[in-house]
């Protein structure tokens, strides 16, 4: 989408980026000439996803789990060791699982809050403190899901976001004297690997319910993820945008 060297000596930690999303938006960054870390649970994964993202450029891994302090800081003192420097960081990792709010049990509330609003601010307070506030410099983007209606049948989820979303603007503007950006992406329904976590009648007729009448793709999101890091963005700050081909603004999300 860039031309080859928009992110020439630039460093970039993509969470999550084993699979999925996560994976496109290594790829983008690395097409467009950054050096990209992926970061997350399973070795296996990142191992496979690093060897065939190393084709297009400087690309390791390294296991962290986002909910993990020890692990976190295991991973700030990798890359300084190898890159020396952080410019981006990607907060991509992230799941739920769907669930009646009625029926959601108090330890899988806690499981979902923990990963996707603790684990992302653990992830941008220790990259921020390494690296982007030392620096005077760096871009953070979160990526959420669409929230715009509430999240019916995954509550936990929509709250997490929502936490994410508001960090985003309030992060944004107290680091805006160190220079560095604050952005979101809310992904609509994306044809990717992390659907295989739902049941795939809960999947059964979606895209009529999105006024492009199609899931999105990984790389549609990844694209918009690649400006908004780039200095293409350099004056967009605080902002959280939709890649959802309308979905927010219409129909039913959810078979409830
Ligand atoms: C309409 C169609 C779908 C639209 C999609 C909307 C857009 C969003 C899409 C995506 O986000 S795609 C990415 C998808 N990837 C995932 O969702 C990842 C899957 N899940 C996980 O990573 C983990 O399960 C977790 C949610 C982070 C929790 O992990 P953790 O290891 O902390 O906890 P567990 O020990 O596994 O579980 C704790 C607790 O949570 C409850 N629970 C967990 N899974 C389920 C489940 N599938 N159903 C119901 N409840 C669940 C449960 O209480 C667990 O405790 P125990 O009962 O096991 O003691
Ligand atoms: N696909 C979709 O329709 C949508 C997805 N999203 C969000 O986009 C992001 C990427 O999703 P997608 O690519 O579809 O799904 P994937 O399941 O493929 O990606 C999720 C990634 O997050 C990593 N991860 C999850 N929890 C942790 C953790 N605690 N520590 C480190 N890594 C973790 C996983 O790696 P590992 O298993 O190795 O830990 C995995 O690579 C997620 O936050 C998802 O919720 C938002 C809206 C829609």
């Amino acid at each position: 989408m860039f031309q080859a060297n928009v992110f020439d000596q630039k460093v970039a930690l993509v969470t999550g980026g084993g699979s999925g999303i996560g994976y496109a938006i290594a790829e983008q960054l690395l097409r467009a000439g950054a050096r990209v870390f992926i970061a997350g649970r399973k070795e296996e994964k990142l191992k496979k996803a690093q060897e065939s993202l190393s084709q297009l450029g400087q690309c390791a891994y390294q296991v962290c789990d986002i909910r993990d302090s020890e692990q976190i800081g295991q991973l700030v003192a990798f890359i300084k060791e190898t890159a020396g420097r952080l410019d981006i960081l990607v907060n991509n990792a992230g799941g739920q699982f769907p669930s009646l709010a009625e029926d959601m049990a108090e330890k899988g509330w806690n499981a979902v809050i923990n990963n996707n609003l603790n684990g992302t601010w653990y992830m941008t307070q220790a990259m921020a403190k390494a690296f982007f506030i030392p620096q005077k410099q760096g871009t953070i983007l979160n990526i959420i899901v669409n929230i715009y209606r509430g999240v019916p049948g995954m509550a936990h989820t929509g709250a997490a976001r929502a936490g994410v979303d508001n960090l985003t603007k309030t992060l944004a503007v107290e680091w805006s004297k160190y220079n560095i950006r604050v952005n979101a992406v809310a992904p609509g329904i994306i044809q990717s690997s992390g659907l295989e976590n739902y049941p795939p009648e809960m999947l059964d007729g979606l895209a009529e319910t999105i006024p492009m009448k199609r899931l999105g793709t990984t790389d549609e999101v990844a694209w918009l993820c690649a400006f908004l890091v780039s200095p293409f963005a350099a004056y967009i700050t605080g902002e959280t945008m939709y890649v959802d081909g309308g979905q927010r603004l219409f129909g039913q999300q959810f078979q409830l």
